[in-house]
């Protein structure tokens, strides 16, 4: 029976990123956060202490991308975080029959004309109506004398590049969307990619809490909604004392009164949820053996004798490759797509016999049992219903535009999330935090909320090298605001600064279109609107 401004529904880094940019910008405090599970952060979960203190583990997602918003956010906040390489040299490769692969047969899997020629046939040979399993099996009947391992290298290179990138089942990868990533995953030397919690910070655990500091008292755990009603002159919010993903959204678990339109519900019927899960073994070398453990490795993949196994829980990430986790003895093994589906629905025990037979027969038989253990089931957890987004086979339609009309608003309800992110960062929690900034902004330029008009303080930062050069202009009472070369005009200072902060967004995101990796989308941080509310 309360009344809102802003209801956010769901404690996710999208509805923290909306619930924060509403209150730092000065636009409304009156925001209610209803969150249906225990805890906020959604699908981006450290347990802290998990197995041994001071070292946390992410559940969910992992990694942050340098170059990005989020990235500036850690650090911002100051949250510890560590860089991985992947290289060749600290893989282990192992076959079912043989044990780890020589160096000699290491770099000829590497080196090999067929793996590369496998990259270029996929890349050659994808468009959005052919899917990963048509593109693998037309490669290996032109290729009929390929070596069981030859052939069972390009499916591990698969699993580890699509499925596990994706989450999604090969049968309805969007090949032409995701042929790049088959880059990643082979085996040689990548170039630093990506920022991991680890040692000691959890960067997923601190950044949640970072986002909700300044509003912890206006979030409610434990309250599902169950109904959304804008029919009459205010919009009601109806909770349940059992979900807003798209996997929530799929399952139809929130009634929307009007429903939601026919664009919207073939949108969330087109754009794929997937499914990745990890399994987190630690031991404990104080009470067990540990002399098997494979040190100075990042990655161990085992290359299964049979296409059908090649994805069952046959890569590992070890923790212990980063500062400050010596000793500490932690294997994640992470599976992926239909294959991920299908063995969340073994028990436990079930689960953990399968990762320890792959294990033993990479590393020896004295593999004791781990420990603890954190097994996840993202699919059948209701608050999420899969991993992430990706882009499905769509029969050559664009699914960017399903994307988007994800993300349009319907009345006075506004949708955010990583789903509705259309720049090529869905599936991350930066299309998280992204999508979050813009729908509260949105909802700041709809004329909804009844607010006191605007006043602009303009505050100079930087500017990231990254979108250009650096151009020195003098402003704001003698502060200094470094520039992009390519904006022009240059903002004045009384003019409507807003305005002016969106177009340096467009350029940014405009002139990296298609680098994932080094996409920045940090400028909405130049200019801070300060105390919309007369006396705040
Ligand atoms: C295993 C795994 C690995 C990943 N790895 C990475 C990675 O390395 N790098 C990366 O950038 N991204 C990664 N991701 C993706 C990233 O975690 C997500 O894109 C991001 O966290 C999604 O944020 P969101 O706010 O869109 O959704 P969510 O985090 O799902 O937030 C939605 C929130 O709404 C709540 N909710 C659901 N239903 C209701 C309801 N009815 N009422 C109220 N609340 C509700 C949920 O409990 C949740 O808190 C990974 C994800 C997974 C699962």
């Amino acid at each position: 029976s309360d009344i809102y401004d802003v209801i956010i529904i769901g404690a996710g880094w999208s509805g923290l990123a909306a619930a924060n940019y509403l209150i730092e910008a000065g636009i409304t405090q009156n925001i209610l956060i209803l969150e249906a599970r225990n805890r906020i952060g959604g699908r981006s979960y450290t347990r802290e202490d998990a197995f041994k203190r001071g070292h946390p583990v992410e559940l969910g997602s992992g990694w942050i991308y340098p170059g990005t918003n989020v990235f500036d956010l850690v650090e911002k906040l100051g949250i510890s975080h560590d860089t991985t390489h992947y290289e060749f040299d600290t893989i282990g490769l192992y076959k079912n029959s043989t044990g780890e692969l020589s160096e000699d047969e290491k770099s000829i899997l590497v080196d090999q004309d067929f793996l590369k020629d496998f990259v270029k046939y996929a890349d050659k040979n994808s468009a959005n109506e052919v899917d990963w399993i048509e593109i693998k099996e037309s490669y290996f009947a032109e290729n009929p004398f390929m070596t069981n391992l030859e052939r069972q290298s390009i499916n591990a290179l698969v699993h580890a590049g699509i499925t596990i990138e994706f989450g999604s089942p090969l049968s309805d990868t969007n090949s032409e969307t995701t042929k790049e990533y088959l880059e990643r995953g082979d085996w040689r030397d990548i170039e630093f990619m990506a920022v991991p919690g680890g040692t000691g910070g959890g960067y997923t655990g601190a950044l949640t809490r970072g986002l909700a500091q300044n509003f912890a008292e206006k979030i409610k755990t434990n309250e599902p909604v169950v109904k959304v009603d804008q029919q009459g002159d205010i919009l009601e919010v109806y909770t349940s004392n059992g979900r807003v993903p798209l996997g929530v959204l799929k399952s139809s678990s929130i009634e929307f009164v009007p429903p939601l339109n026919d664009e919207k519900l073939e949108a969330i019927d087109l754009i794929g949820m997937g499914n990745m899960n990890k399994v987190i073994m630690y031991w404990d070398k104080s009470i067990q053996d540990v002399s098997w453990w494979p040190r100075g490795k990042i990655e161990l993949q085992l290359i299964t004798d049979e296409d059908s196994t090649s994805d069952e829980w046959t890569y590992f990430y070890v923790d212990e490759s980063h500062n400050g986790n010596e000793d500490y003895h932690v294997l994640t093994s992470w599976c992926g797509g239909d294959a991920c589906d299908r063995l969340e629905l073994l028990s436990d025990q079930e689960t953990i016999d399968l990762v320890l037979g792959n294990l033993r027969t990479m590393l020896g038989n004295n593999v004791p049992a781990p420990s603890e253990r954190i097994i996840t089931r993202w699919r059948s957890d209701e608050f999420s219903g899969g991993a992430y987004s990706y882009d499905a086979d769509t029969g050559g339609f664009d699914s960017s535009s399903y994307r988007k009309t994800l993300f349009e608003r319907m009345g006075n309800i506004f949708f955010a999330g990583e789903a509705t992110d259309s720049d090529g960062w869905h599936g991350t929690a930066v299309a998280a935090y992204t999508s979050g900034v813009k729908a509260a902004s949105n909802v700041e330029d709809s004329g909804i909320l009844e607010l006191p008009p605007p006043q602009f303080f303009p505050q100079c930062t930087k500017m990231h090298g990254d979108c250009g050069g650096q151009f020195d202009e003098p402003c704001c009472g003698g502060l200094s605001c470094v520039m992009d070369s390519r904006l022009s005009p240059v903002p004045s200072i009384n003019g409507d600064l807003k305005t002016i902060t969106k177009s340096i967004r467009k350029v940014c995101t405009a002139a990296q279109r298609g680098k994932r990796d080094r996409l920045r989308v940090g400028s909405i941080s130049m200019y801070h609107r300060v105390s919309r509310r007369a006396g705040d």
